[in-house]
């Protein structure tokens, strides 16, 4: 028997362990299984080179739950270790890896919570659960004796000779009194689920294999067809509906990387829809937070990423820094657009009826990235009001010859929605004006950002001028009205509307005699306030808008001619009311009021 101490500079370093893993204490089991993953690949790599000739044998990774015995053993076949490997392995290498982790993020207890999970401490974690860890292992060399290596959670630990019929090591854990939980098997059945559904080698837990060993994303893309991912999406998720399409990753340099993304049916809540994409490293569960890693539209996406070049053991702004994972989104990235890009090219009738579910995904993904909205601009659909949906180039040809201002500025017209807007949107019709339907949570974003990129053209919300102004020409129609008359009616339309906003335009016979416009970029910075809150200042304003008075319009010229000023004003709060009304903006005690009065006008 051989005793010894554990070299280590912290005084005790296992309350610390527990300390600051506390979150997360499961992982101990994936860490152990990654060990036993990893001892079994390299008697793999031996005898491939040809340095060890026996038999591999049976390979499966075994975890035994004893609970009378209050112990959990991960048993594999792998290289297992000699008693100098169990020192130098164990004591040191193992060792150092955790008291530097500690070293390193003692202070910055935060920091820690967020990589916990994500990072293990090897070994070691299994002092996170137990109190006393027994290591028996059998190297594979030749003539090698089974050892059995021992500590209780000090830094004093024991190696005795030990028997085990076959090289491989068996890790047993006597759980501490406050992890008791995991010797329940329903529990230790859910972390394995979690961690090694897909691990590369058999699992075995209380006599079934747990796990699917050759997950699709490690398959050739050219063996699988459409029903296999559908198989795997739903063995993922198994309550989702199916996705629109997938990609498959597979990319070696300069970075590795498999993987399969789907893209699901996109719900109008954004919030739900994240963090369903896994991430892998080598087959084993790490986290389905891949804020960091994933550009921010790519976590609308479902699937799993597997990739042993994304670190892990760094801070969420040294992540976003490092330079695989800038290689890997722009990777992803790429191969997305592509995907869509060649979806639309290949059969633009199929890519139409998933629109709806794509719109918000595109969109997210143009306003976020600027490489991609590059590519996006050749398969991002408008849609009109009448449902016909155009490319950026085919809807600039549509309109290029009817919608253009005097200073050759192209306008796209937009509602937010089709009914409340419909007046509006029938002067447009009536000048062959095409409308867009941008009344998605996103297009407000979306809006400026096509602003920003698109040169010599703006977006205006239908309702935001009259529409001579929308897309002003030029060219004005003659008035009606004298100066002095122009005066006159903004008067009486202060006194009724009460608001000082109040201007006279010469518009069309046929358009209505009063129009409540909201001006565009008011109204923009509402919404953007609206959508990403902290702009208190813009939400607390109130709602501008102006008062147009159509001086070509009939009415308006009867009202000059009504002498009794009672009467006069009566009739211009019916006609600003009905403006309101149009606009949706008469309610309360105004629309009493309107609704009295128009039931005295009939009588
Ligand atoms: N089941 C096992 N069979 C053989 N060797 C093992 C086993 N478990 C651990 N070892 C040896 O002990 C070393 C230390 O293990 P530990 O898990 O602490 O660190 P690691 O696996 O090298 O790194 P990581 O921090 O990523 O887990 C391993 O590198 C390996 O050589």
């Amino acid at each position: 028997m051989e005793k010894g101490t554990i070299s280590i500079h912290t005084e005790n370093i296992f309350p610390i362990i527990k300390k600051f893993l506390y979150s997360d204490h499961e992982i101990f089991l994936r860490e152990l299984i990654s060990n036993a993953t990893d001892a079994t690949k390299k008697i793999e790599s031996l005898a491939a080179l040809g340095e060890y000739k026996g038999e591999i044998g049976d390979t499966k990774i075994k975890v035994t739950l004893n609970k009378e015995g209050k112990t959990i053993t991960i048993s594999d076949s792998g290289v297992g270790m000699t008693s100098e490997e169990v020192k130098k392995y164990i004591n040191q290498i193992a060792f150092s890896g955790a008291t530097d982790f500690i070293e390193k993020y003692k202070d910055k207890k935060e920091e820690v919570q967020q990589l916990i999970g994500k990072f293990g401490l090897g070994f070691y974690s299994a002092f996170m659960v137990a109190e006393k860890v027994q290591l028996v292992t059998k190297s594979w060399q030749e003539g090698a004796e089974a050892v059995m290596w021992t500590c209780d959670g000090s830094t004093e630990f024991e190696i005795t000779p030990s028997v085990r019929p076959e090289r491989g090591t068996d890790v047993i854990l006597h759980i501490a009194q406050d992890s008791e939980e995991f010797l329940d098997k329903y529990r230790i059945q859910s972390i394995l689920e979690k961690y090694c559904k897909f691990l590369p080698y058999e699992v075995e837990f209380e006599g079934k294999v747990i796990n699917n060993t050759k997950p699709l994303w490690t398959k050739n893309p050219a063996d699988l067809k459409d029903e296999d991912y559908l198989a795997f999406y739903k063995e993922l998720y198994p309550i989702s509906e199916d996705p629109l399409f997938w990609i498959h990753l597979n990319v070696d340099y300069p970075f590795n990387l498999t993987g399969i993304l789907y893209f699901p049916k996109i719900k109008q809540d954004l919030a739900v829809q994240k963090n369903k994409i896994q991430l892998y490293q080598k087959q084993v569960f790490i986290t389905d937070e891949v804020k960091e890693i994933v550009p921010e539209f790519l976590t609308l996406l479902h699937g799993v990423i597997d990739s042993p070049d994304i670190p892990l053991n760094v801070s969420r702004s040294f992540l976003q820094a490092d330079s695989n994972v800038k290689k890997i989104n722009s990777y992803i990235t790429r191969k997305v657009a592509d995907k869509l890009q060649e979806l639309f090219k290949n059969d633009r009738t199929t890519y139409e009826a998933k629109w709806e579910s794509l719109d918000v995904f595109v969109k997210f993904g143009m306003i976020t990235d600027d490489k991609f909205y590059e590519k996006a601009t050749q398969f991002l659909l408008l849609e009109d009001i009448e449902k016909k949906r155009y490319t950026f180039d085919e809807y600039k040809d549509l309109i290029s010859t009817n919608q253009k201002d005097k200073n050759d500025n192209l306008v796209i017209l937009y509602t937010t929605d089709v009914e409340k807007q419909d007046t509006f949107i029938q002067s447009a019709k009536k000048r062959s004006y095409n409308v867009l339907k941008l009344d998605g949570i996103l297009d407000s974003h979306f809006i400026n950002t096509i602003e920003r990129k698109l040169e010599k053209t703006t977006l205006k919300r239908i309702d935001s001028e009259t529409i001579d102004k929308l897309i002003d020409k030029g060219e004005s129609l003659s008035s009606a009205l004298t100066e002095s008359e122009k005066e006159k009616i903004i008067e009486i339309f202060k006194t009724a509307s009460g608001r000082s906003e109040v201007s006279v335009e010469a518009l069309p016979t046929d358009e209505f005699p009063i129009t409540i416009t909201l001006p565009e970029f008011m109204r923009r910075m509402r919404d953007m306030a609206k959508m990403s809150g902290g702009m208190d200042y813009f939400v607390s304003l109130p709602e501008q808008f102006n008062v147009v008075i159509n001086g070509n319009h009939a009415l308006i010229n009867k009202i000059l001619g009504i002498e009794n000023t009672d009467e006069q004003q009566k009739v211009a709060k019916q006609l600003y009311d009905l403006a309101l009304l149009s606009q949706n903006m008469l309610n309360g005690s105004s629309l009493t009021a309107f609704i009295n009065r128009s039931l005295e006008m009939m009588q």
